[in-house]
């Protein structure tokens, strides 16, 4: 081990520039995310361990500077790792341990994860770094700038760019047979094979409409879209809306997917036009929503659960044309809808499996599948495949059977539009857009999979979130005892009822999801089980009450 690199001077120095206030911070499903200016010492921290992370795998990593959906005032801070997926867990610890530490420890937590993890300090770390549109995202880039150079480590800047192309660019540098490491690559490889896909399905078009409404939640997904309108505006004409990144404070403000999904209603600016397609991104583009307003005025959302339904259908299909034998799943959260759930199994066919909320969880099980679809139920989600589908297409592509080839061909360029790094909101909309138009559907076509059943979420302030603990996937609670009894009872009298309770990763509070046949028992349920919550786990501030 070479000490030329571990001059802790310079990190030290680092340090004292940036000093950490009070508050501890805890890396989660979302990295470290807060208000922006308590994070000057974070990112500094977070680009001298990302370094490490860099030396140990002997390849790039990536840094995200966003707060997603967040508000403006808002930012922080992703590490990704070689294949462009998310940190691997056991370094959550350690980066969070080294953000947490004081001048005094800092150098023996450094050391530590040296040499738990055998670190090779003579090797370069080498770094890529991405950030989104709010007003502190490039200052805090600089930071964690000098916190790779206290390391020696290089930095290459992708600059502005959506979450999901950081994500894309980080894995072709290491695995330059995923595509070119470049955000001209990325557009070049989705938005061809999504070209080639279209002129496949080609026909006479009576329900598909080549229009889209487009909320950008004025962010850096506003940018992604402009130009992709560019590209294929002949395909579909794109009608940008909340497309302002000029104005900070417009960033997600009542607007963007987390908005839509979260109040079940348009966004700022959409037009009501009834039947129209409408679609958002969320402030750093790696969610999508979908959603139209019906001639009497009603708004229906088709979300994640939507989208991984309709990408089964369609991908089921195709590999039975292509009579290729793998195996197809669909990975969801506690939090997809019973019908969606149900639909999948009874109706499709096929596998499902429920894991815990945080994309990881859900790559990782998806990773399990030839085929492995994953969507959390508010947008995020993307298709992976294996090695082995991959090869097996490339075997069908020269068969003698004109059907297979041309399923063969059609599933080759599908994932070839897919980026399978992350959710990627430009990717699921060029797959949604592909296969509504493969079908002829309009959304209320697409809609007509399933009846989705009424649903409510809630948040509920206590003392200490975690004093909530769950199992089964967090459809259960197993402290404290006395609580998921309690909801069991309450569920009980509910048709169709279904209910849990769970901490946020992401914010100070704990997260309640009902269900029921209304939506007003769905409400009613969520408000019962708040009350449960705040009772009987340490609530705080004002009472959830059954009448306001
Ligand atoms: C109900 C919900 O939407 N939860 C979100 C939210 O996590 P919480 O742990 O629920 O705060 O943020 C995560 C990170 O963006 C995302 O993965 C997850 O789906
Ligand atoms: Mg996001």
């Amino acid at each position: 081990m070479s000490d030329q690199r571990l001059n802790f001077s310079k990190i030290l120095a680092g340090f004292k520039k940036y000093p950490k206030p009070n508050r501890d911070l805890e890396y989660g499903t979302a990295g470290f995310r807060t208000k922006a200016d308590l994070l000057d010492h974070v990112v500094f921290r977070v680009g001298v361990v990302a370094c490490l992370r860099s030396m140990q795998k002997k390849k790039a990593i990536g840094l995200m500077i966003t707060a997603s959906h967040n508000i403006h005032s808002d930012n922080g801070v992703k590490i990704v790792d070689p294949l462009g997926d998310m940190l691997e867990q056991s370094w959550e610890k350690f980066v969070t341990d080294v953000v947490n530490s004081g001048e005094d420890s800092f150098e023996e937590k450094i050391m530590s994860i040296i040499r738990s993890n055998e670190i090779d300090t003579s090797i370069d770390g080498c770094l890529f770094l991405g950030w989104d549109t709010r007003p502190s995202s490039e200052h805090l880039a600089s930071i964690a700038c000098e916190g790779v150079s206290s390391l020696n480590g290089t930095v290459t800047k992708i600059g502005l760019c959506t979450t999901p192309v950081l994500h894309y660019v980080v894995r072709c540098h290491n695995d330059p047979a995923y595509g070119k490491a470049s955000v001209d690559g990325y557009y070049d490889k989705l938005l061809t094979s999504f070209e080639k896909l279209w002129a496949k399905f080609d026909h006479i078009k009576k329900c598909y409409s080549p229009h889209i409404y487009f909320d950008g939640a004025n962010g850096v997904g506003a940018i992604t879209m402009e130009y992709v309108s560019g590209k294929i505006g002949d395909k579909i004409e794109i009608d940008l809306h909340n497309d302002d990144i000029k104005t900070p404070d417009k960033l997600n403000h009542c607007c963007g997917a987390d908005f839509v999904k979260t109040q079940q209603k348009l966004p700022l600016s959409i037009p009501a036009k009834p039947c129209a397609r409408l679609v958002s991104f969320d402030g750093d583009a790696d969610r999508i929503m979908y959603y139209f307003v019906d001639p009497e005025n009603q708004f229906h959302l088709l979300d994640g659960d939507r989208m991984a339904t309709l990408i089964a259908m369609f991908l089921r299909q195709i590999i039975q044309e292509a009579e290729l034998d793998v195996s197809l799943g669909i990975v969801q959260t506690a939090y997809a809808n019973g019908s969606s759930t149900k639909f999948i199994t009874e109706t499709l066919k096929v596998d499902v499996s429920c894991v815990k909320t945080g994309v990881k969880y859900l790559h990782h099980e998806a990773l399990k599948y030839d085929i492995g679809i994953y969507f959390e139920a508010n947008g995020h989600g993307t298709v992976i495949f294996s090695q082995r589908l991959k090869d097996e297409i490339k075997l069908k592509l020269v068969s003698d059977n004109e059907k297979i080839t041309s399923a063969a061909t059609t599933l080759s360029l599908f994932v070839d539009m897919v980026n399978e790094t992350v959710g990627d909101a430009l990717s699921d909309l060029l797959i949604v857009e592909t296969i509504l138009h493969a079908k002829d559907w309009d959304l209320s076509e697409w809609e007509k999979l399933y009846d989705v059943l009424p649903y409510q979420m809630a948040k509920v302030t206590v003392k200490n979130r975690n004093a909530i603990t769950t199992t089964d996937a967090e459809r259960r609670c197993v402290t404290p005892v006395e609580l998921q009894p309690k909801i069991d009872e309450m569920v009980s009298s509910f048709k169709f009822g279904r209910a849990f309770v769970r901490p946020s990763g992401t914010e100070d509070i704990v997260r309640v999801y009902a269900e029921a046949v209304t939506q007003a028992e769905a409400n009613e349920l969520a408000l019962r089980i708040s009350i449960l919550v705040y009772d009987l786990a340490g609530g705080i501030g004002e009472r959830p009450s059954l009448f306001d």
